[in-house]
């Protein structure tokens, strides 16, 4: 069975198109990035799988329970973790006393492990919490109740590096004990640590849908070279080079990438090379690929009928 199932989906703010005829699945076990710049629906999907927007058009399943089903969504949320990117909570309260409510919600299997690994002061008002404390407090909710799905919006937004390490490490282990993972993100990088597929959002609908490693692959990689002389484009000819800027008369050369590092190196061997960097393409790079390339739909600025709104847009 698919941890998360939708078809068709589609949900419109009034006129204003949020999402449009998604349709994709996520297999349990799987660790599935969804990427996409700002404003390009991730939000919104998650917001429709969660219940707390209705669809208004197209159908989606959480755990095989159909989203529109109230009771049977609150059935499967009680599997389900979800991480918000800026967690909203009561701010008078303390850590503990959230941890101890979701504990009656959800149940508690692991909060003490879970604080251990990420220690918010809990015994503090969450009003006082600096913007890591409070993501660090929302991973131990998100996970206390040990769910099969876990549901995150960009999740790290807000961690330290060393942290975030910590949480692509945690997921790497909740993996291997079966659990499966929405990971939305603007991030190349750590959806290269951690996803098995992703999935591509752009203007509300999916654009491409592929592994991670094939994904990458294709993005290919920034190239800057600095060389002694001036380079002549024409020497850069290569197979797998796109994008070539250089200043006529300067030594510098930056260009993409996807071809055999072998051939690349063995062309530079003509030159005296002065500077060399090799870096992952910028998500943006990745991203013009799908805007300019043939799965990008045409008609991605119009709704094909005219919406309608669907009211009932509660959060939990
Ligand atoms: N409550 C709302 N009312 C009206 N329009 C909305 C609402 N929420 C989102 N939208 C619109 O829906 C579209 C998708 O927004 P969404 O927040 O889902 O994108 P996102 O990919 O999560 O972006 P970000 O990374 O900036 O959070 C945008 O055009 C946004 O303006």
């Amino acid at each position: 069975m698919s941890a998360i199932e939708t078809s068709g989906l589609t949900k419109y703010y009034g006129d204003t198109r949020g999402i449009e005829d998604l349709s994709f699945s996520v297999p349990e076990g799987e660790v599935f990035g969804f990427l996409g710049p700002n404003g390009a629906g991730k939000t919104t999907t998650i917001r429709t799988l969660l219940g707390f927007v209705a669809p208004t058009g197209g159908s989606a399943t959480v755990l095989g329970r159909d989203v529109t089903d109230e009771d049977a969504l609150i059935e499967a949320k009680r599997r389900v973790g979800y991480l918000p990117s800026h967690p909203g909570f009561d701010e008078g309260a303390t850590g503990r006393r959230l941890i101890r409510y979701h504990a009656d919600l959800k149940g508690d299997r692991r909060s003490d492990e879970l604080l251990e690994l990420f220690d918010a002061p809990v015994e503090r008002e969450v009003g006082e919490y600096s913007t890591g404390n409070r993501q660090k407090l929302a991973i131990v909710l998100a996970f206390m109740h040990d769910p099969d799905l876990v549901i995150m919006d960009e999740p790290t937004s807000g961690l330290d590096p060393l942290m975030q390490e910590r949480l692509y490490e945690f997921v790497r282990e909740e993996k291997a004990r079966g659990t499966t993972f929405f990971f939305s993100s603007h991030v190349l990088s750590e959806v290269r640590k951690v996803c098995d597929r992703v999935g591509i959002i752009r203007d509300g609908r999916l654009v491409a849908r592929e592994g991670v490693e094939e994904l990458l692959d294709r993005s290919g990689k920034r190239v800057r070279v600095g060389v002694e002389g001036s380079v002549d484009p024409a020497d850069f000819e290569l197979a797998g080079v796109h994008d070539f800027e250089t200043d006529p008369g300067r030594g510098d050369a930056s260009f993409m990438f996807t071809g055999e590092y072998d051939a690349l190196l063995d062309h530079l061997r003509n030159y005296r090379v002065r500077d060399l960097e090799i870096e992952e393409a910028p998500l943006e790079d990745v991203f013009m690929q799908f805007y300019d390339g043939e799965s990008a739909p045409a008609d991605a600025g119009t709704p094909a009928q005219s919406p309608t709104s669907s009211g009932g847009e509660t959060d939990a």
